[in-house]
């Protein structure tokens, strides 16, 4: 199919779970919704273009003989994408690189703050390893530096600051943060980066945090390093063979999430307009369809610091935008009624993603400061609050 003009009616197979869908789509052609862990070869066989989040497989096997030629994931991850194969098919790519970034660095600090018991983020004088230092990993490096965090950095393909290598990392950081895509081959491959012997490594007493994927960590030897007589700290958001996580591994980490580290409204939505406008690209046909125009998301209402006590304030504005808690709790009681029946905590995996409440990201909330509180100031920035000074 050669590259259509928009007014060309196309078959547009989508994931259900994409927001937004007819508001930026529909004036291609049809939509098809479909539920994406399941989507079936017949499912796209006629389709035109295909929009995707993380739990399709594109791939040969999905696409082979199919129409489709364009394909779109409103995700930042890509590693369900055979993009190889793509290519040597001529069928066009985009993935939503960066949409939710924000979110996931909200994430790492709401984390940290849940850990000290909601006594701010505790981590003065720590010093923090960040794997992987694209969208994700260079925003959460921004912060910290504002928050005069001492880091180490660990990306072999981009020249960064604090660079060391993943060993140095390992054995240096009393917090480590994971943010590579997943890779199996190619240079560098992230597959079990954190081994076994990296993980007998950690410091005593470190926090290790996955939001990247659940594979760049072996879960079974995590399994062995939470049990050991020096333990860790672990926080996930991934698992390995997610949705059908471990159960073991759940009930000995800190806070165990269902992959929504990057589940905020702002960047989900971001995520689909991102995929419009590539295909528009794709297309070449003006994108005139935008956010701010169809469904805008409006910043939140300014919350007015009072008090002195940093560590309160910055724990109560975190805590009111986004509450890890729950969603830990709510997925190790999935846990407990699922028991041995993989089939439930499967399902029971999705339905928490997909009936996700809304949880907006810490710029859209404007924290009033007084003028002579430059501390708190200071720390309510860095982790990523707008300000508004001299209230
Ligand atoms: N849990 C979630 O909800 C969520 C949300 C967003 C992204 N993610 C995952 O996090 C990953 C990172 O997101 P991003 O937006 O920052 O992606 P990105 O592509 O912008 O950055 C990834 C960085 O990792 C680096 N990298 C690759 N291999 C490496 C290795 N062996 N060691 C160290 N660094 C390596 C790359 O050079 C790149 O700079 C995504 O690929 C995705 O899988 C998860
Ligand atoms: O890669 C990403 O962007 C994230 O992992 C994303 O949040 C995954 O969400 P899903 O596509 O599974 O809904």
């Amino acid at each position: 199919m050669p590259k259509q003009s928009s007014g060309a009616e196309l078959t547009i197979v989508a994931d259900e779970n994409i927001p937004l869908l007819n508001e930026f789509f529909a004036g291609f052609g049809s939509i098809r919704k479909l539920p994406g862990r399941s989507m079936t070869p017949a499912d796209v066989a006629d389709a035109d273009v295909l929009l995707v989040r993380s739990v399709t497989e594109v791939n040969e096997h999905l696409l082979a003989g199919s129409s489709v030629k364009f394909v779109a994931t409103a995700t930042s991850g890509t590693d369900h994408i055979d993009t190889q194969w793509l290519e040597d098919n001529q069928i066009g790519f985009a993935s939503a690189a960066g949409c939710n970034a924000d979110a996931v660095v909200d994430y790492v600090f709401t984390a940290l703050n849940a850990l000290s018991d909601g006594q701010g983020l505790n981590i003065e004088g720590k010093v923090f390893g960040i794997v992987g230092y694209g969208q994700v990993g260079s925003r959460l490096y921004t912060r910290l530096q504002q928050l005069d965090i001492k880091c180490l950095v660990c990306d072999p393909f981009k020249e960064t600051p604090d660079q060391v290598s993943i060993d140095e990392l390992v054995e240096g950081a009393d917090i480590i943060s994971l943010h590579t895509p997943l890779t199996q081959s190619g240079e560098e491959p992230t597959w079990h980066l954190l081994d076994g012997e990296r993980l007998s490594r950690l410091k005593e007493g470190s926090v290790l945090i996955n939001a990247g994927r659940g594979e760049v960590v072996d879960n079974v030897a995590l399994i062995r390093r939470l049990q050991s007589d020096s333990p860790i700290t672990a926080v996930l958001d991934v698992w390995e063979n997610e949705p059908a996580l471990s159960t073991e591994l759940l009930e000995l980490v800190a806070l165990g999430t269902p992959h929504i580290a990057g589940y905020s409204v702002d960047g989900k939505v971001r995520g689909t307009e991102m995929i419009y406008q590539a295909m528009c690209q794709w297309l070449n046909t003006p994108a005139d369809i935008s956010l701010d125009t169809i469904a805008p998301v409006p910043a939140l209402q300014t919350l007015s610091a009072a008090g002195e006590n940093i560590a309160e304030i910055t724990a109560a504005s975190i805590r009111l935008l986004y509450d890890i808690r729950r969603d830990d709790h709510c997925l190790r009681a999935l846990a407990k009624t699922a028991g041995d029946d993989t089939s439930a905590l499967v399902k029971g995996f999705d339905q928490l993603r997909r009936h996700y409440p809304k949880r907006r990201e810490f710029n859209t909330l404007t924290v009033q400061v007084p003028e002579t509180a430059n501390a708190l100031e200071r720390e309510l920035a860095g982790i990523g609050f707008s300000i508004e000074s001299g209230k």
